[in-house]
Protein backbone atom coordinates (compact mmCIF):
# COMPACT_ATOMS: atom_id res chain seq x y z
CA UNK A 1 0.00 0.00 0.00
CA UNK A 2 1.38 3.24 -0.75
CA UNK A 3 2.31 6.26 1.59
CA UNK A 4 0.10 9.25 2.52
CA UNK A 5 1.24 12.38 0.90
CA UNK A 6 0.76 15.15 3.16
CA UNK A 7 0.06 18.97 1.90
CA UNK A 8 0.78 21.85 4.36
CA UNK A 9 0.26 25.61 3.25
CA UNK A 10 -0.04 28.52 4.76
CA UNK A 11 0.79 32.33 4.44
CA UNK A 12 4.07 33.18 4.65
CA UNK A 13 4.59 33.81 8.66
CA UNK A 14 1.67 32.13 9.85
CA UNK A 15 4.33 29.57 11.42
CA UNK A 16 4.28 26.84 8.87
CA UNK A 17 7.97 25.67 9.05
CA UNK A 18 8.15 26.35 12.74
CA UNK A 19 4.83 23.81 12.86
CA UNK A 20 6.42 21.00 10.28
CA UNK A 21 9.69 20.74 11.85
CA UNK A 22 7.80 20.43 15.50
CA UNK A 23 5.48 17.46 13.57
CA UNK A 24 8.55 15.71 12.03
CA UNK A 25 10.56 15.41 15.14
CA UNK A 26 7.48 13.78 17.37
CA UNK A 27 6.39 11.80 14.03
CA UNK A 28 10.14 10.64 12.56
CA UNK A 29 8.05 8.11 10.04
CA UNK A 30 7.30 11.18 7.64
CA UNK A 31 9.77 12.84 5.37
CA UNK A 32 10.09 16.59 4.58
CA UNK A 33 10.13 17.24 0.68
CA UNK A 34 13.25 19.98 -0.04
CA UNK A 35 12.20 21.63 -2.84
CA UNK A 36 13.74 23.76 -5.50
CA UNK A 37 13.70 27.53 -6.03
CA UNK A 38 15.16 29.90 -8.42
CA UNK A 39 15.12 32.42 -5.55
CA UNK A 40 18.52 33.24 -3.64
CA UNK A 41 19.32 31.33 -0.07
CA UNK A 42 18.31 33.94 3.07
CA UNK A 43 21.39 34.00 5.84
CA UNK A 44 21.64 30.46 7.07
CA UNK A 45 19.55 29.13 5.04
CA UNK A 46 21.01 25.90 3.52
CA UNK A 47 21.55 24.24 -0.16
CA UNK A 48 20.12 20.86 0.12
CA UNK A 49 18.22 21.37 3.59
CA UNK A 50 16.11 24.27 3.47
CA UNK A 51 15.66 24.05 -0.53
CA UNK A 52 17.61 23.17 -3.38
CA UNK A 53 18.49 26.53 -5.04
CA UNK A 54 19.42 26.72 -8.41
CA UNK A 55 18.84 29.30 -11.30
CA UNK A 56 16.08 30.63 -12.92
CA UNK A 57 17.50 29.02 -15.85
CA UNK A 58 18.03 25.70 -14.41
CA UNK A 59 14.50 26.04 -12.53
CA UNK A 60 13.13 26.30 -15.83
CA UNK A 61 14.77 23.73 -17.98
CA UNK A 62 14.07 20.69 -15.47
CA UNK A 63 10.66 22.20 -15.44
CA UNK A 64 10.18 21.77 -19.27
CA UNK A 65 11.72 18.08 -18.98
CA UNK A 66 8.88 17.38 -16.37
CA UNK A 67 11.13 16.81 -13.74
CA UNK A 68 8.90 18.07 -11.27
CA UNK A 69 5.67 17.12 -9.19
CA UNK A 70 4.26 20.40 -8.99
CA UNK A 71 5.84 23.74 -9.32
CA UNK A 72 4.71 27.19 -9.26
CA UNK A 73 5.40 31.37 -8.93
CA UNK A 74 5.37 31.76 -5.57
CA UNK A 75 5.68 35.61 -4.54
CA UNK A 76 7.91 35.94 -7.54
CA UNK A 77 10.37 32.96 -7.07
CA UNK A 78 9.38 29.64 -8.90
CA UNK A 79 9.07 26.78 -6.50
CA UNK A 80 8.78 23.25 -7.49
CA UNK A 81 8.64 19.90 -5.62
CA UNK A 82 10.85 17.37 -7.64
CA UNK A 83 8.91 13.97 -8.57
CA UNK A 84 12.00 12.26 -7.33
CA UNK A 85 11.63 13.61 -3.83
CA UNK A 86 7.96 11.61 -3.49
CA UNK A 87 7.00 9.35 -5.85
CA UNK A 88 9.55 6.50 -5.34
CA UNK A 89 8.63 7.39 -1.11
CA UNK A 90 5.35 6.83 -1.55
CA UNK A 91 5.55 3.83 -3.89
CA UNK A 92 7.84 2.29 -1.18
CA UNK A 93 5.27 2.73 1.36
CA UNK A 94 6.77 6.21 3.30
CA UNK A 95 4.74 9.15 3.87
CA UNK A 96 5.98 12.43 2.41
CA UNK A 97 5.01 16.30 3.37
CA UNK A 98 4.90 18.65 1.05
CA UNK A 99 5.49 22.65 2.37
CA UNK A 100 3.83 24.52 -0.78
CA UNK A 101 1.76 26.77 -2.07
CA UNK A 102 -2.22 27.41 -2.91
CA UNK A 103 -1.19 26.63 -6.30
CA UNK A 104 1.10 23.82 -5.80
CA UNK A 105 -1.75 21.90 -3.36
CA UNK A 106 -4.01 22.21 -6.10
CA UNK A 107 -2.00 20.47 -8.88
CA UNK A 108 -0.47 17.59 -6.11
CA UNK A 109 -4.46 17.48 -5.55
CA UNK A 110 -5.01 16.64 -9.22
CA UNK A 111 -2.21 13.97 -9.38
CA UNK A 112 -2.76 12.60 -5.64
CA UNK A 113 -6.89 12.90 -4.93
CA UNK A 114 -6.04 11.02 -1.47
CA UNK A 115 -3.61 13.24 -0.25
CA UNK A 116 -4.46 15.37 3.07
CA UNK A 117 -4.24 18.48 3.09
CA UNK A 118 -4.05 20.90 5.92
CA UNK A 119 -4.15 24.82 5.17
CA UNK A 120 -2.25 27.46 8.64
CA UNK A 121 -3.96 30.34 10.13
CA UNK A 122 -2.73 33.25 11.70
CA UNK A 123 -5.32 34.24 14.45
CA UNK A 124 -4.57 37.97 12.65
CA UNK A 125 -3.74 40.08 10.46
CA UNK A 126 -1.81 41.94 13.09
CA UNK A 127 -0.18 38.84 14.36
CA UNK A 128 0.62 37.79 11.00
CA UNK A 129 2.57 41.41 10.60
CA UNK A 130 4.05 40.85 13.64
CA UNK A 131 5.78 37.18 13.17
CA UNK A 132 6.79 38.86 9.86
CA UNK A 133 8.69 41.64 11.11
CA UNK A 134 10.13 39.31 14.17
CA UNK A 135 11.81 36.59 11.61
CA UNK A 136 14.01 39.97 11.01
CA UNK A 137 15.55 38.53 8.12
CA UNK A 138 13.27 40.00 5.15
CA UNK A 139 13.36 43.36 3.94
CA UNK A 140 10.07 45.89 4.49
CA UNK A 141 9.36 45.26 0.59
CA UNK A 142 9.56 41.91 1.31
CA UNK A 143 7.39 41.85 3.97
CA UNK A 144 5.14 44.31 2.58
CA UNK A 145 5.04 41.47 -0.59
CA UNK A 146 3.96 38.57 1.76
CA UNK A 147 1.80 40.66 3.48
CA UNK A 148 -0.04 41.63 0.27
CA UNK A 149 -0.01 38.54 -1.00
CA UNK A 150 -1.09 36.60 1.83
CA UNK A 151 -4.38 37.69 0.86
CA UNK A 152 -4.05 35.76 -2.11
CA UNK A 153 -3.24 32.26 -0.48
CA UNK A 154 -5.92 32.63 2.54
CA UNK A 155 -8.69 32.89 -0.29
CA UNK A 156 -8.02 28.91 -1.01
CA UNK A 157 -7.89 27.46 2.78
CA UNK A 158 -11.25 26.39 1.87
CA UNK A 159 -9.88 23.89 -0.78
CA UNK A 160 -7.64 21.89 1.88
CA UNK A 161 -9.06 18.89 3.95
CA UNK A 162 -8.43 20.67 7.74
CA UNK A 163 -8.27 24.17 8.46
CA UNK A 164 -5.43 24.52 12.02
CA UNK A 165 -5.51 27.96 13.60
CA UNK A 166 -1.91 28.78 14.84
CA UNK A 167 -2.62 30.89 17.90
CA UNK A 168 -0.93 29.02 20.93
CA UNK A 169 1.53 26.68 18.95
CA UNK A 170 1.50 23.71 21.65
CA UNK A 171 -2.62 23.72 20.39
CA UNK A 172 -1.89 24.13 16.91
CA UNK A 173 0.93 20.78 16.74
CA UNK A 174 -1.75 18.68 18.85
CA UNK A 175 -3.97 19.45 16.17
CA UNK A 176 -1.67 18.37 13.52
CA UNK A 177 -0.73 15.53 15.05
CA UNK A 178 -4.53 14.77 15.71
CA UNK A 179 -4.59 15.08 11.82
CA UNK A 180 -2.10 12.79 11.73
CA UNK A 181 -3.19 10.15 13.92
CA UNK A 182 -6.55 10.07 12.53
CA UNK A 183 -5.29 9.22 8.78
CA UNK A 184 -3.02 6.11 10.35
CA UNK A 185 -6.40 4.63 11.74
CA UNK A 186 -8.44 5.36 8.93
CA UNK A 187 -5.58 3.74 6.96
CA UNK A 188 -5.20 0.63 9.40
CA UNK A 189 -8.84 0.42 9.41
CA UNK A 190 -9.49 -0.55 5.61
CA UNK A 191 -6.22 -2.52 5.61
CA UNK A 192 -7.76 -4.62 8.22
CA UNK A 193 -11.15 -4.84 6.74
CA UNK A 194 -9.97 -5.72 3.66
CA UNK A 195 -7.02 -8.18 5.15
CA UNK A 196 -8.88 -11.05 4.87
CA UNK A 197 -9.76 -10.83 0.85
CA UNK A 198 -6.01 -9.75 0.18
CA UNK A 199 -4.95 -12.77 1.67
CA UNK A 200 -7.57 -14.54 -0.10
CA UNK A 201 -6.38 -13.02 -3.24
CA UNK A 202 -2.83 -13.70 -2.47
CA UNK A 203 -2.78 -17.51 -1.57
CA UNK A 204 -1.19 -19.90 -4.07
CA UNK A 205 -3.69 -22.86 -5.27
N1 LIG B 1 4.22 25.39 -5.10
C1 LIG B 1 5.27 25.35 -4.28
N2 LIG B 1 5.37 26.25 -3.28
C2 LIG B 1 6.42 26.17 -2.46
C3 LIG B 1 7.41 25.17 -2.59
N3 LIG B 1 8.34 25.34 -1.62
C4 LIG B 1 7.93 26.40 -0.89
N4 LIG B 1 6.78 26.91 -1.38
C5 LIG B 1 5.99 28.03 -0.87
O1 LIG B 1 6.67 29.25 -1.05
C6 LIG B 1 6.20 30.19 -0.10
C7 LIG B 1 7.34 31.01 0.41
O2 LIG B 1 8.32 30.18 0.98
P1 LIG B 1 9.68 30.78 1.54
O3 LIG B 1 10.35 31.60 0.50
O4 LIG B 1 10.46 29.69 2.18
O5 LIG B 1 9.22 31.79 2.61
P2 LIG B 1 8.43 31.65 3.96
O6 LIG B 1 7.14 30.94 3.72
O7 LIG B 1 8.25 33.10 4.27
O8 LIG B 1 9.31 30.91 4.93
C8 LIG B 1 5.43 29.38 0.94
O9 LIG B 1 4.05 29.60 0.69
C9 LIG B 1 5.80 27.97 0.62
O10 LIG B 1 4.79 27.07 0.95
C10 LIG B 1 7.28 24.23 -3.67
O11 LIG B 1 8.08 23.32 -3.86
N5 LIG B 1 6.19 24.38 -4.46
N1 LIG C 1 2.04 30.14 17.68
C1 LIG C 1 3.00 31.07 17.55
N2 LIG C 1 3.02 32.13 18.39
C2 LIG C 1 3.98 33.09 18.27
N3 LIG C 1 4.97 33.09 17.35
C3 LIG C 1 4.99 32.07 16.48
C4 LIG C 1 4.02 31.00 16.53
N4 LIG C 1 4.29 30.12 15.54
C5 LIG C 1 5.40 30.58 14.91
N5 LIG C 1 5.82 31.76 15.46
C6 LIG C 1 6.94 32.62 15.04
O1 LIG C 1 6.51 33.30 13.85
C7 LIG C 1 7.64 33.52 12.97
C8 LIG C 1 7.30 32.92 11.58
O2 LIG C 1 7.30 31.50 11.69
P1 LIG C 1 7.75 30.54 10.48
O3 LIG C 1 7.66 29.16 11.00
O4 LIG C 1 9.05 31.02 9.90
O5 LIG C 1 6.55 30.85 9.46
P2 LIG C 1 6.28 30.45 7.94
O6 LIG C 1 7.05 29.20 7.64
O7 LIG C 1 4.80 30.24 7.89
O8 LIG C 1 6.71 31.62 7.11
C9 LIG C 1 8.84 32.86 13.63
O9 LIG C 1 9.57 33.87 14.31
C10 LIG C 1 8.21 31.87 14.61
O10 LIG C 1 9.03 31.60 15.72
Amino acid sequence: MSGTLYIVAAPSGSGKTSLVNALLEREPGISLSVSYTSRLPRPGEVDGKHYHFVSRDVFERMAAGGMFYEYANVHGDLKGTARNAVEPLLAAGHDVLLEIDWQGARQVRAACPDSVSVFILPPSRAELERRLRARASDSAETIARRLADSREEIAHAGDFDFIVVNDQFADALADLRAIVAGQRLRRAAQLSRHAVLIADLLKNE
